[in-house]
Formats: C-alpha cells, sequence, structure tokens
C-alpha cells in the first residue's frame, strides 16, 4: 500500500522548477533515502510532502489512513534563541492530543521522560534548548518526534554536523520507528551511511534519477548522471509553466 503517491510532481520558486516530474511512490512502512547533488531538491520536495509547499502542476497523493506527520527540518532553520526548557521542547511533541487548554498528563510526562532516556538526554529536562550542542538539540528535537506518534516521518539531514556517535543513536531511533511500520523518509549525503541503514533511495537531480532498492539505485552509472545532470543546471532557465508539465 502507497503512504504517499508522487504524480508527475512539479514544485517551483518564482515560476523556476526546483522539482519537476516526479513520479513514483513511498510504500506504507518504508525507510527511504532522499539523496543527490546541492541544489537538487531534495529539501524542496520533502517540504511539499509535509504541505508546507504546494506544487506548481501534478499532485502529492497521501493515503487517508496515512494519519498525523512529523517533519524535522535542517537544523539552520529552527530558531532556538528562545528560552524554552528541554522538557517543554519535547512535550510539544503532544500538541495535537491536548487542546488549546489541556496539560500534559503525569502519564504523558512519564512518556517524555521516557523518549528523553531514548534519545540519551536523561537529566536535560530542566536546561534550556540555546545552551545545548548540535547533536544534543538534535536528540531533542528526536525524542518530539518519538512523542508524536506519526505514522510519517520527514527528516531533513538529521545528521548534518552531528557526531559519529550521536549519529548511531539517532539511526538506532530511526531503525525503531521502521520496526513499528512507520513510513520514513530522510534527506541524506554519506551514501555508506545510506547502503548500510536505508533499504530503498530516491536519487534526485530535480526530476528522479532512479527511486528503488538502494543497492541498485546507488550504482556508480546513477550517481554519474546525476552529477552530470547538476553540472549542466541553470538556475536562470526557462520558467517553469503548467501546460509544458501536462
Ligand atoms: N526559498 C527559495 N527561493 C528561491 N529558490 C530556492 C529557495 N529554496 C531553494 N531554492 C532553489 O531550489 C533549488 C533546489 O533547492 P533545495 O534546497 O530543494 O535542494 P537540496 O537538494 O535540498 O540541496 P542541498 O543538498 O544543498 O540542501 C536550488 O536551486 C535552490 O537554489
Amino acid at each position: 500500500m502507497a503512504a504517499i503517491e508522487l504524480q508527475d510532481l512539479t514544485v517551483c520558486y518564482h515560476r523556476h522548477p526546483a522539482v519537476h516530474h516526479v513520479s513514483g511512490r513511498f510504500d506504507a512502512g518504508s525507510l527511504t533515502a532522499l539523496v543527490g547533488p546541492n541544489g537538487a531538491g531534495k529539501t524542496t520536495l520533502l517540504k511539499t510532502i509535509a504541505g508546507l509547499m504546494r506544487p506548481e502542476s501534478g499532485r502529492v497523493e497521501r493515503s487517508i489512513s496515512g494519519g498525523p506527520l512529523a517533519y524535522l527540518p535542517q537544523q539552520a532553520e529552527v530558531d532556538r534563541t528562545f528560552p524554552v526548557r528541554v522538557m517543554d521542547m519535547v512535550e510539544l511533541g503532544f500538541w495535537r492530543r491536548l487542546g488549546v487548554f489541556g496539560g500534559v498528563s503525569a502519564r504523558q510526562r512519564r512518556q517524555a521522560a521516557d523518549a528523553l532516556a531514548a534519545v540519551g538526554l536523561s537529566g536535560f529536562e530542566g536546561r534550556s534548548i540555546a545552551s545545548l550542542s548540535a547533536g544534543q538539540f538534535q536528540r531533542v528535537l528526536f525524542a518530539r518526534v518519538l512523542l508524536q506518534d506519526a505514522a510519517l516521518i520527514l527528516l531533513d539531514e538529521p545528521f548534518n554536523a552531528i557526531d559519529a556517535r550521536t549519529t548511531a543513536d539517532l539511526l538506532r531511533v530511526v531503525s525503531r520507528w521502521h520496526g513499528e511500520g512507520r513510513t520514513v523518509i530522510a534527506v541524506l549525503h554519506d551514501l555508506e551511511q545510506v547502503k548500510a541503514h536505508f533499504p530503498r533511495t530516491l536519487l534526485m537531480a530535480r526530476t528522479a534519477v532512479d527511486w528503488g532498492e538502494t543497492a541498485q539505485v546507488l550504482r556508480a552509472g546513477n550517481l554519474f548522471r546525476a552529477r552530470q545532470m547538476a553540472e549542466a543546471w541553470d538556475d536562470s532557465a526557462a520558467e517553469c509553466t503548467r501546460e509544458s508539465a501536462a
């Protein structure tokens, strides 16, 4: 069963296509790496699946039984200058189930403490998020996703600037989500990591170069083709029109 189906999807910035004519499906419960050169449209595709950007043409179909989604943006996009404690940040994972005036129950507080323990941050509950290292903050964001109980989890470069130990710990959390039957899509740059931990891969170069089993997709020929396509990109290329996507 498809968790998400992309139908001839084209997404533009100021009418210049960043993603064009991508079709295919993410099966329910699949674990997929989204890879490709810089500027390949990976973040744009993830944001469009998350509903944060509108397609210029084509569609993103999410299965009705898909439930809520969790989206983890690149760290650079997250403002953590405001005074929030680690525990408050993690408990935001419950917001869908709290309502406007609802407080966190004792049971939810225990779940939040368990989530912090699962990412190796017991004892950090009262720390301000501004005081955390990049790796510690990423652990907090993963703990929050743990509480969101999302059927679809979208991660944008979750291990960027994160050390090997934290990456290994968080990869275990990703594997846990996969084991629980959630659909996970992660933008990644480390191809060895992708080969070791992600059964499926979508290789992007604005359009899909290949999409399927990781070992097949990451063949040298495909990677060469993606690089060549990246070299040919022209950011002042013709505007994207609905007609051309038909
Ligand atoms: N806000 C924006 N306004 C205009 N153009 C944008 C915007 N965001 C991205 N782009 C352009 O869209 C194209 C795809 O960008 P995107 O960030 O999706 O690529 P990416 O594959 O995630 O790249 P990276 O690996 O460098 O993170 C690039 O040419 C980029 O310059």
